[in-house]
């Protein structure tokens, strides 16, 4: 029989059953270190003569399992959990660049992404730019000889902006860079980016990977060989290792991913008809608009259009401010693609880090809000939004 659809692989495991009293489950290695046969063994297992686990900073049986999994949900070779985004974004950036290097950064990205590139250009003379992606001569315009990866969000945090994966990865497979694409916003079931060559994936897997509000992961898939020297260097020493009860957490997540990925999607297109025309919504950015800009890129790009949308209310910052504080279902909170729908400010929260005139570049307004349709009912949802519009305007 050949390889099943990704909606048995997410729920499918690897482990051999036997060898763990039949366990439905795969067993939870709640250990630090793993016990040696005698010291021969110890000295061996170090030396790499004689496989197995030494260390769960060095690999554990229950992170494991996530990271096969998670590299096959990938088309990937190999994948790496760590103890959050950040902590998959910095591992990949480190191994990737080194002081002199450059790096081109698609023009809106995570917050704390950007903070990240902000410390190794002062620290490590490891230089970038953002830009808008959507042009191959401006793409090639901005490359230099020490530009060594581009780095993309698509869709982008959190102005849901897209970029196309098939342009930029041709002109980076010609100009010889690699390219890493922070799937987040997707996850494997709307879009698998190394399916159209790109070098790297990230995910936070806090977001839709987990999809329950419990766990702060990151997951990271690339090409084995690298990925081994991620492991036994970037992640190693710097410890950025994620638990085995994470990992626990996600492997449960992952068999629902593909329901609830298409929950958040049914949801946000919903939430999204009806907020479309209400007269205190500026503008909205949602990739399944038909009036999005890029809509045709969505439709050819991701399998659905995600749980997201981003709008600008009339007002301001206040005015956004009083109509978060009058939601009751919906959440005032980061973070996204839970079960209960969240909404946040990101000027003033995830993107607060980033510098006005850079956040202006991006799109990011005084006016904007995230929201991340959650899985309650839709009516619920509309209905918590409509009456805090009329207690606001
Ligand atoms: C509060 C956090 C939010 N985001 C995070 C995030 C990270 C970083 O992921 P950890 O938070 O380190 O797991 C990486 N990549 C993307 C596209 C992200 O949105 C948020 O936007 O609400």
């Amino acid at each position: 029989m050949g390889k099943k659809e990704l909606e048995t692989r997410l729920i499918h495991s690897y482990f051999d059953r036997k060898q763990h009293y039949g366990s439905l489950a795969h067993p939870l290695y709640q250990t630090s270190t793993f016990v040696f046969d005698d010291a021969q063994q110890g000295e061996a297992r170090f030396s790499g003569n004689e496989s197995g686990y030494i260390y769960s900073r060095l690999g554990n049986p229950t992170v494991s399992e996530l990271e096969k999994k998670m590299a096959d949900l990938e088309e990937g070779e190999e994948a790496i959990a760590f103890a959050s985004g950040m902590a998959a974004v910095s591992g990949v950036l480190i191994h990737l660049l080194k002081a002199g290097d450059h790096i081109l950064i698609s023009e809106g990205v995570y917050g704390c992404t950007f903070g990240f590139l902000e410390m190794v250009k002062e620290k490590f003379n490891i230089d970038f730019d953002l830009m808008e992606m959507n042009s191959e001569n401006m793409i090639r315009t901005m490359i230099r000889p020490e530009t060594k990866v581009l780095y993309v969000e698509t869709p982008i945090n959190p102005t849901m902006k897209l970029v196309d994966l098939e342009m930029v990865i041709k002109i980076a497979k010609e100009e010889g860079i690699r390219v890493v694409v922070d799937n987040t916003f997707c996850s494997p079931y709307l879009q698998q980016p190394l399916t159209l060559g790109a070098d790297y994936v990230i995910h936070s897997a806090t977001k839709y990977i987990s999809g329950h509000g419990d766990v702060i992961a990151g997951i990271a898939v690339g090409p084995a060989e690298e990925m081994e020297t991620i492991r036994m260097t970037t992640q190693k020493d710097i410890g950025g290792v994620l638990g085995p009860f994470d990992a626990w957490l996600l492997l449960r997540g992952l068999k629902t991913l593909a329901l609830r990925m298409d929950r958040h999607c049914y949801n946000a297109r919903y939430v999204f008809d009806l907020l479309k025309d209400n007269p205190n919504v500026k503008n909205i950015f949602y990739p399944g608009d038909p009036n999005f800009s890029q809509h045709e890129l969505a439709k050819r790009q991701m399998k659905d259009f995600g749980g997201l949308i981003s709008f600008e209310l009339q007002g301001g910052k206040e005015a956004a401010q009083r109509f978060m504080n009058e939601l009751k279902v919906i959440q005032v909170a980061v973070s996204l693609g839970d079960a209960e729908s969240l909404i946040q400010h990101p000027a003033t929260m995830t993107h607060s880090v980033v510098p006005e005139v850079e956040r202006k570049k991006m799109g990011i307004t005084n006016s904007l809000v995230r929201l991340s349709v959650g899985l309650e009912s839709p009516k619920d949802v509309w209905n918590d939004m409509k009456q805090a519009f009329d207690k606001t305007y």
